[in-house]
């Protein structure tokens, strides 16, 4: 697992140490580890230039010592003050380590111009601005010296690409774009969140003797070596229901072929029975796809309700397979709500439960969800008046804004929040980067997939997954991330580079998760 921690508990930590070690240890920690994977880079790219971009904080310190180590060991260095105030603006210390090492030292203020030609010279750029003490956003002086690097240079982010939320909740399109990003004691929340890990590019965390091990994290991802310990590995006492029966009211007489995606994931993810609602033309694929499906309602652990389901068809059949859906709802048992189904959801939900949306799902469902508890508000706490004008005046006050796909986009954790807040579900949003969001746990983040996994069905085959986990028994939270992951990692595979299907990616599921079951026995303990 990979922890990321709040910039409160960084500070805390570094307090800590600080407390134990003599004055400027960690900082000379910092450096050391920031200038040798700086020499590394420079070795892999036969570079021999490194320019440092300075800001006024600690950052700029940590930088400037790296630079220094760069210039002792011979490398042809330079650093720029970004600051208006130029060297009294700057890490003193810092600035004399470097000055004495025979660091180029240039000021950028009054002298843009010279200050961004030095730049467009460096084969190593290491970015110094700003670090968790920025806020988002790059001031024009230090985005006209970002805008002039050269576009083969290799940009180092000190801590965290500058101009970015080290939070990560802001979206910042103005913020420094690295190649690689060397952070220090444990990652921070930005480095794993979607609005700031494509500028972070490949992160390396140096170990400065800060302890946050007992520190609760704000951000985790899975990773292979946790698969072995969360799956639901069968034991000699166990038969086909104690592994868990999944129920899949999923597909339609438009879409059959969602049922055959989640049910055949569901399979592969080895669920110990499956259980299928649908109409005719479903269910005779189904029969066909998934000989192991047994057809029609019947005792279940948890269910997945929604692929392929059209709320709209109002023949007989598709009524019967949604009361069927409506029922699973109702019913106290695990769920899995995806794409149809989340059109049935009305508000807060009391049984374990995972909604997966894509970004436009998750604006629809908010949008209609906060019109919905606004008016409960409005009707239990406005005491309205008799008379002909309370309905209009209800309907114009106070009614919450309409949420676009654009808006969450945007902001996919503060709307992901805002879903977990109205339902209390475990929210999966969907994305190059999925988020797992569920009250009261550190968020999980998981990027594990290539692009190629944007393609129809690719999602009834994650709620497949994610059904048969939560059939077997794990939290929604744990189901939901962990089926992302293996989801993500099993299109990888299959992808190996080029297009894939979603169907594909359902039958790789088995031998991923083998494949991730083996590293984890061969695994150290
Ligand atoms: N606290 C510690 O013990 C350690 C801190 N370290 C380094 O110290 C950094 C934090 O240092 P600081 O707290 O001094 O903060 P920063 O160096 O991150 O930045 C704060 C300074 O930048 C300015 N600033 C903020 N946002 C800006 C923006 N958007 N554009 C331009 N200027 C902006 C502020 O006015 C302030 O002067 C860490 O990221 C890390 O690099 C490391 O040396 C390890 C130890
Ligand atoms: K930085």
């Amino acid at each position: 697992m990979i922890r990321a921690h709040s910039v409160e508990s960084v500070r805390a930590a570094e307090a800590a140490a600080m407390a134990q070690l003599p004055e400027g240890e960690l900082m000379s920690r910092a450096a050391l580890g920031l200038a040798e994977v700086a020499a590394a880079r420079l070795a892999d790219t036969d570079g021999t230039t490194v320019v440092g971009l300075i800001g006024a904080g600690d950052n700029g310190g940590d930088t400037l010592y790296a630079v220094a180590h760069l210039a002792e060991s011979g490398f042809a260095c330079a650093v720029v003050l970004v600051p208006a105030s130029g060297r009294e603006g700057v890490h003193a210390a810092g600035l004399a380590a470097a000055e004495a090492a025979g660091v180029m030292v240039h000021e950028a203020a009054g002298a843009a111009a010279a200050a961004a030609e030095v730049v467009a010279e460096a084969d190593v750029v290491l970015d110094g601005i700003v670090g968790i003490g920025g806020r988002p956003g790059l001031r024009p002086d230090a985005a006209r010296l970002v805008d002039a690097v050269d576009d083969d240079a290799w940009v180092i982010a000190v801590d965290l690409a500058s101009g970015l939320d080290p939070a990560g909740e802001e979206g910042e399109d103005d913020a420094v774009w690295a190649n690689e990003t060397v952070t220090f004691g444990t990652p921070k929340p930005v480095h794993l969140l979607p609005a700031g890990e494509a500028a972070t590019g490949r992160l390396t965390v140096v170990d400065i003797g800060i302890d946050v091990d007992d520190v609760p994290p704000a951000v985790e991802r899975l990773t292979w070596d946790d698969v072995a310990g969360l799956w639901p590995v069968p034991g000699s006492g166990d038969d086909k229901y104690s592994r868990g029966v999944l129920g899949v009211v999923a597909g339609s007489e438009a879409y059959p072929g969602a049922a055959v995606l989640t049910t055949t994931s569901a399979a592969e993810a080895g669920v110990g029975m499956l259980r299928y609602v649908g109409t005719p033309t479903p269910v005779g694929l189904v029969h066909q796809a998934v000989p192991e499906a047994v057809v029609g309602d019947g005792r279940v652990q948890a269910w997945v309700v929604g692929p392929g389901l059209d709320t709209d068809a109002d023949d007989s059949d598709a009524r019967t397979q949604l009361d069927a859906a409506r029922a699973a709802l109702a019913s106290d048992l695990p769920v899995v709500v995806d794409a149809g189904g989340l059109a049935l959801v009305e508000g807060r939900r009391d049984v374990p439960t995972v909604l997966t949306p894509h970004a436009g799902e998750l604006a629809r469902l908010l949008t209609r969800l906060e019109a919905a508890a606004q008016g409960t508000d409005d009707a239990t706490s406005a005491a309205p008046e008799p008379g002909p004008s309370t309905d209009d005046a209800r309907s114009s006050v106070n009614r919450p804004a309409e949420v676009t796909a654009d808006d969450v986009k945007a902001d996919r954790l503060g709307h992901a929040r805002r879903l977990v807040a109205l339902t209390g579900a475990t929210v999966l949003l969907k994305g190059a980067t999925t988020l797992v969001v569920t009250d009261g746990e550190p968020v999980r983040s998981q990027a594990d997939a290539p692009p190629w996994l944007a393609t129809a069905g690719a999602g009834d085959v994650l709620s497949g997954v994610i059904g048969a986990l939560l059939a077997a028994g794990l939290t929604p939270h744990d189901a939901a991330s962990l089926g992302a992951m293996v989801h993500g990692v099993t299109a990888d595979r299959v992808s190996g580079g080029g297009p894939l299907r979603a169907l594909a990616v359902a039958h790789g599921i088995r031998p991923t998760v083998r494949d991730l079951l083996a590293r984890g026995r061969s695994a150290p303990s």
